[in-house]
């Protein structure tokens, strides 16, 4: 075979294995998760007992419903009294169903609760007064609805409110009706007992369930935090990018993104072993923290790829830093033979979500690998945004030459505005 015939094989392998690369960092972006890390309690609690707590408000709404319109028709002369009775609380419960439903914060659906709780109270007061002891019966089921809210929607301060609710309810009640007989005084004690029980169940259950999400708040954490390079793993760089994104489009701020890939990695573990690769990533993670800002968030993004989020840095900011990681890798004593990274660089376009950007960033780290390694590319701008273009970065005259033979003279950018553009300083 000749050279020519060989190298035309290695560049047509190249790409092979780019465009392999390419899909599988696509697949894997599009099992990200956005999961929310800074979630409260009340809030981790509502979301995930959101249904359960819909489902109660409706069941609860449609039993009251049912029991007036009942009520109502066994007694026809009061309808009039009974349907304006009844409509004052049902009033206060749709809306509280209706806050309940829209799926929000745990704020949201205590409020709901508590909406619902005085209304269902307000409810069960006028019906006492209207039907006399009739309804007396039903009551120690309405004062369990209140307090079988599950307390983990509730605030702090919102628990003993309820719990107020609950029981001043039945003592209204039991004070504006007739005056006390013993059975009701067996009433009211049997109340009290289910109420009780009932707070103490709860404030239980509340303990636990706070105790699980601290664990799993902790388990995440872990999860989050990559083992041998102790930085932040690809999912927690996403979310911290979705958040760096949205502060800086409200403060109007660039953000840019690093694209970095050790090269030939391969190599370095066939020839010093897996346990020398390891070490070697390991100087790699460091040499990148160190070369970032307190504010800038790098991540490893699986094998020996990581990704660094510059708030505040456009990409000629960023082009500039990733060139100081380059040389400083370049330049690092410690391992046995030089290590070199490529990196691709991205800039934030108003609008563009994370994966964007990095999708952006990867595609110029395969310029970087496929123009020689050991480089640094700044990603064109997204042809669909060309009203919010970066600023003009300079770049290599030559896109091919390698980084040492560049020259540090910035270039003008070319007419094509979706041409990848190689960077480097000396
Ligand atoms: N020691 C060690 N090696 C790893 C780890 N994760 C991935 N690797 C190795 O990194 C190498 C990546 O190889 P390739 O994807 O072919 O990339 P490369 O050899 O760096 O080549 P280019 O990226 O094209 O320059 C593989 O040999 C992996 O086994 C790790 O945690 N520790």
């Amino acid at each position: 075979m000749s050279s020519e015939d060989r190298s035309h094989e290695d560049r047509h392998d190249g790409v092979a294995s780019n465009r392999r690369k390419r899909r599988a960092r696509a697949r894997r972006a599009k099992t990200v998760e956005a999961l929310e890390d800074n979630q409260s309690f009340e809030d981790y609690a509502a979301d995930r007992l959101w249904s359960f707590l819909c489902a109660q408000l409706a069941t609860a709404l449609v039993g009251y419903v049912v029991m007036i319109a009942g009520g109502a028709w066994l007694d026809e002369q009061r309808f009039a009294g009974t349907a304006f009775a009844s409509a004052t609380p049902a009033m206060p419960m749709t809306a509280a169903l209706v806050i309940a439903w829209v799926r929000g914060s745990g704020r949201r659906a205590s409020f709901a609760a508590l909406a619902f709780i005085a209304s269902l109270e307000a409810g069960i007061v006028l019906h006492a007064l209207q039907w006399g002891d009739g309804l007396l019966i039903v009551l120690p089921a309405f004062v369990l609805i209140p307090l079988s809210f599950s307390p983990v929607l509730l605030r702090g301060w919102d628990f003993p409110a309820a719990a107020v609710l609950a029981i001043g309810g039945p003592l209204a009640l039991n004070l504006l009706s007739r005056p006390p007989a013993v059975e009701q005084f067996g009433l009211v004690l049997s109340m009290f007992i289910a109420i009780s029980t009932s707070l103490v169940t709860n404030l239980f259950a509340l303990r636990s369930q706070k105790k699980g999400f601290r664990l799993e708040r902790q388990l995440r954490a872990f999860a989050d935090i990559d083992e041998l390079t102790q930085l932040p793993r690809r999912r927690r760089v996403f979310e911290l990018g979705r958040r760096i994104l949205s502060r800086a489009e409200r403060l109007g701020q660039s953000v840019s993104v690093l694209y970095i890939d050790a090269d030939h990695f391969k190599s370095v573990n066939d020839r010093f072993g897996h346990d020398a690769g390891d070490r070697a990533l390991k100087l790699i993670a460091r040499e990148i923290q160190d070369s970032m800002r307190p504010t800038d968030v790098s991540g490893r993004f699986g094998g020996e790829e990581f990704v660094a989020l510059l708030p505040g840095a456009d990409q000629l900011d960023a082009a500039r830093i990733a060139e100081r990681l380059r040389k400083r890798i370049e330049d690092m004593r410690q391992f046995e033979v030089t290590l070199t990274i490529s990196v691709g660089v991205a800039q934030h376009m108003r609008g563009e979500q994370i994966d964007r950007v990095i999708r952006r960033a990867d595609a110029a780290l395969l310029d970087a690998k496929g123009s020689g390694r050991n480089r640094v590319v700044i990603a064109p701008r997204p042809v669909e945004q060309g009203t919010s273009a970066p600023k003009e970065a300079p770049r290599h005259a030559d896109a091919a030459a390698p980084h040492a033979d560049a020259s540090s003279e910035a270039q003008p950018e070319g007419d094509n505005p979706v041409a990848p553009r190689e960077w480097a300083v000396d």
